[in-house]
């Protein structure tokens, strides 16, 4: 061996205890810096030190973990290797700690320990030399036969691998050009070698005995090697190329590992996902992407990311329903049964729903319309979607899109996007494993924009007929055929439905129901239904249809029946705890009699009742069956009713009239106040109107003041011009909730002629009409809604635009009995039919009234 150049390492080193990985001379290791000596030791030497002295550190391997011994310096390693630290990264999270990078330069041997805090530093003696060795002939002899047996075995590891692959082409050159004295430490540290083992390789000093331990690794690793290349096929270069990339990880299979099982059912997975990609029925276009990709996906190690986002993508593509369909089941006759069995009432949308269902049958392959159902909340918009897949024999698949504001929820994310996914129409085919299942798009009047997009612009193309054979979610990236899809959208108003995607949808209006047809739902299916959730048999449970009425008029007040369908299920709850104490009261009872046998019967029941009054004072007896829900069962289970009929306490005064306004949550009838007081002819509107509602307001005002002298109507001062040194103030009650549109004009006249007259508007009047001008009232929308919130009020005359007539059919015939109608044309018309007496220029009691 001639020595050129040879490198010293300083005497005294400061000691770095590593407790986790070996660094050999020659490789290269990242370590964690986070015990407080090593800390220190990073701190003071490395980030202050400047000089390349003082980035020289001892690394001493295999101390006992640092954290367990804080105080005292644990027992040394004998033997370290003296390294160099190339870079430094410090992290405050979790815990402040540095990442060295750090380089073996030799073996060094503790001599003694010079110091121990903050940090330990040894007086060392530097083991191997840092020198170059020229690759003569002569160098070759010195290093003997062993060097050489080292050589040819690790040329021959090397050349089992693929040298197409740039990391192993470069060791390959690495193995010629090294000097032989280096590469046991090198090649130690690249194969799949354990701690102990690098260990031992760290602790053999004379070079012999180095290269008579490394060579049984690398003879272990050929093995391995060659016994993993036999169970591939051997012509593949791609699983060469794979062999090549992870060399490590597979070279260490030594026979029948864990790893190596797992390693194999990967590749029996791959196999699979390939024979169904071959059998699947999948468009060409769709055929062709899976083929290239799973082309990849076998080049392509598991521990790479896009490895299982590549899987994931193939086993959605097998298992799309590209081809799978249900046959439908389509005979009209079971279809109206079945509908009017599921839903009682809502003749108007079982019709239409029928119709649809009868063109389909006439015409298999039906493109559009889609139907949307508009309508108040638990009205049955849902449950009439399920019901038309049920008579179908479709599959039937919900989409809530309340509150989607992220177009790739319609459409999916690219692939490129981290935690990317398909969007909800694909992933709901993949759920129903059809490809024409009734999809039920639910509330598609909520849904949100954002920074994300717009997901009603990505619904445009799911709901196009003409488009949506091609569909493309930006995940898949091929396009899938909707047109067998049946969807059906919900909706609670269309207003907020945006109008191309209106555009497409045929509107069926599902309005509220009357307290008569909830009466009927509730006894033919909410009670059934709940009794059958709640275990409970009509022996047990008698609800009567009076305090079903009850419920209905004072404990809910809305357009459907799901708040009602609640009131019943607490009922039941109630119900079923009492039949439950009843049940184990009379199984104690059971119980005791079978111990005690017959003769000392009426002692025991004795004791048992004994100890349940002393236990609960209601477990005194089983209840009677079957329990009876009465007028005072109700209010002990439900509280007290929470909603009086107020109309009349409210119309107590001039100045107050009852209008007629319908929501997205169904009708609702609207107090509309007036008060009048000395100004300057200001009038304020209060209550969250919206400008068209205020224009009524001054339409009304204009209206009463050019018609004050025909009816008399005055201020305060007597003065035919209302507005005279008078303020008026017109406020809409419920203040939080915004309110617009021009129905109530005419209850704002009707307000303000008894604020200006001092007559009290009738109490069991509400109506609803739009105003113009010359006092011609105009039709207007929502009657059915609004007509039924004032059935429920228990109002009894409705005045309505003469021309909103016709609407009155829909109209459940027990409610218009119930209501008497007064079509209007003028408002005339309308203060008459308001005002009791009428309201014309002759009636003039509430004049004295108004001029006091
Ligand atoms: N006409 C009816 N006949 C029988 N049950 C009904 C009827 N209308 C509603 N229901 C019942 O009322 C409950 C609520 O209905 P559903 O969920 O379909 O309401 P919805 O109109 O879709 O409400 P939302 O707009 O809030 O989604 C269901 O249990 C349903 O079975």
């Amino acid at each position: 061996m001639s020595s050129v150049n040879p490198i010293q390492i300083p005497s005294r080193l400061p000691l770095l205890l590593t407790h986790e990985g070996v660094l050999l001379p020659g490789s290269t290791m990242r370590t964690s810096v986070d015990t407080a000596r090593n800390l220190q030791l990073v701190r003071s030497r490395l980030l202050k030190g400047t000089s390349l002295q003082s980035t020289i550190l001892g690394v001493i391997p295999n101390t006992p973990d640092p954290a367990s011994d804080a105080q005292d310096l644990p027992p040394l390693h004998r033997i370290g290797t003296a390294a160099l630290a190339v870079q430094v990264v410090g992290s405050n999270w979790p815990k402040p700690h540095y990442t060295l990078l750090i380089t073996g330069l030799c073996r060094f041997q503790i001599v003694q320990v010079l110091k121990e805090k903050p940090y330990p530093v040894a007086e060392v003696e530097q083991l191997d030399r840092l020198e170059e060795f020229p690759n003569t002939c002569q160098s070759r002899e010195e290093l003997g036969e062993l060097s050489e047996q080292f050589y040819k075995y690790a040329v021959q590891l090397v050349e089992m691998l693929d040298m197409s692959v740039p990391a192993v082409a470069k060791l390959r050159r690495l193995l010629d050009s090294l000097p032989r004295e280096a590469l046991p430490d090198i090649l130690t540290s690249i194969i799949r070698t354990s701690n102990k083992e690098k260990l031992q390789i760290l602790d053999a000093v004379s070079l012999e005995e180095r290269f008579k331990m490394t060579i049984p690794l690398l003879v272990r690793q050929i093995e391995g090697l060659k016994l993993l290349q036999k169970t591939r096929k051997p012509k593949q270069d791609d699983d060469k190329r794979v062999i090549a990339i992870r060399p490590i990880r597979r070279i260490a299979h030594i026979p029948s590992t864990l790893e190596d099982e797992d390693e194999d059912e990967e590749n029996d997975d791959i196999v699979m996902l390939e024979k169904k990609i071959r059998a699947s029925s999948m468009p060409e276009q769709a055929h062709k992407v899976c083929v290239k990709e799973i082309k990849r996906l076998k080049k392509m190690p598991q521990s790479m990311p896009e490895y299982a986002l590549t899987r994931n993508y193939l086993e959605l593509m097998v298992e799309l329903p590209w081809n799978k369909s249900t046959t439908d089941r389509l005979d009209i006759r079971a279809a109206r049964v079945l509908l009017d069995n599921d839903h009682y009432a809502m003749e108007k949308l079982k019709k239409r729903v029928l119709e649809y269902l009868a063109v389909r049958q006439l015409k298999n392959n039906l493109k559009g319309p889609i139907l949307c159902f508009v309508g108040p909340p638990g009205v049955g918009k849902t449950s009439v979607g399920r019901s038309v897949a049920k008579t179908l024999g479709r599959e039937f698949h919900r989409i809530a899109l309340g509150g989607v504001c992220d177009q790739s929820d319609i459409r999916g994310h690219r692939r490129t996007y981290v935690g990317s996914m398909p969007g909800r129409i694909i992933n709901g085919l993949k759920t129903v494993g059809v490809n024409n299942p009734v999809f039920l798009l639910d509330e598609v009047d909520k849904l949100g924009k954002s920074l994300q997009g717009d997901p009603a612009a990505a619904l445009l193309e799911v709901l196009d007929p003409e488009q949506n054979h091609n569909f493309t979610d930006h995940y898949l990236n091929v396009a899938f055929d909707l047109s067998q899809v049946l969807f059906i959208a919900t909706a609670n108003t269309t207003a907020t439905i945006p109008p191309a995607l209106l555009d497409r949808m045929e509107i069926i209006p599902v309005p509220g129901y009357s307290q008569e047809e909830k009466l009927e739902i509730a006894h033919r299916h909410l009670i059934p239904k709940q009794l059958e959730q709640h275990g409970l048999t009509p022996q047990q449970i008698q609800i009567p249809q009076v305090t079903t009425l009850t419920i209905i008029s004072r404990y809910t007040r809305e357009a459907g029946v799901r708040s009602l369908d609640r009131k019943l299920g607490a009922i039941c709850r109630a119900v079923a705890v009492k039949v439950a104490e009843g049940q184990s009261k009379d199984a104690k009872l059971d119980r005791a009699d079978v111990a005690a046998g017959e003769g000392c019967r009426e002692h025991v029941i004795e004791d048992t009742k004994h100890e349940s009054v002393s236990d609960a004072t209601d477990l005194a007896l089983p209840p009677e069956m079957p329990i009876v829900i009465d007028s005072h069962a109700l209010k002990d289970i439900l509280g007290p009713p929470m909603y009086e009929m107020e109309v009349s306490e409210r119309l107590s005064q001039p100045g107050v009239a009852i209008g007629l306004a319908w929501t997205p949550l169904g009708g609702k009838i609207m107090f509309v106040e007036a008060s009048r007081m000395d100004g300057d002819g200001q009038l304020t509107l209060t209550g969250q109107l919206g400008d068209v509602m205020k224009e009524s307001a001054h339409l009304a005002i204009s209206w009463l003041r050019s018609n004050a002298k025909r009816f008399h109507l005055t201020n305060a001062f007597g003065s035919f011009d209302l507005l005279d040194n008078t303020d008026i103030h017109l406020h809409f009650p419920a203040g939080a909730v915004t309110k617009d549109g021009p129905s109530a004009g005419v209850t704002i006249v009707t307000c303000l002629a008894s604020l200006f007259s001092g007559r009290l508007v009738r109490s069991d009047v509400a109506m609803t009409g739009e105003i113009t001008l010359r006092g011609l009232v105009l039709p207007v929308g929502g009657i059915k809604d609004k007509v039924l919130a004032a059935h429920r009020a228990g109002l009894k005359r409705i005045i309505i635009p003469q021309r909103n007539e016709k609407d009155l059919e829909e109209l459940p015939s027990n409610v218009r009995q119930d209501l008497s109608f007064v079509p209007a044309s003028c408002l005339d018309e309308v203060l008459n039919a308001a005002f009791d007496g009428g309201f014309s220029v002759k009636a003039r009691p509430g004049l004295v009234n108004s001029k006091l």
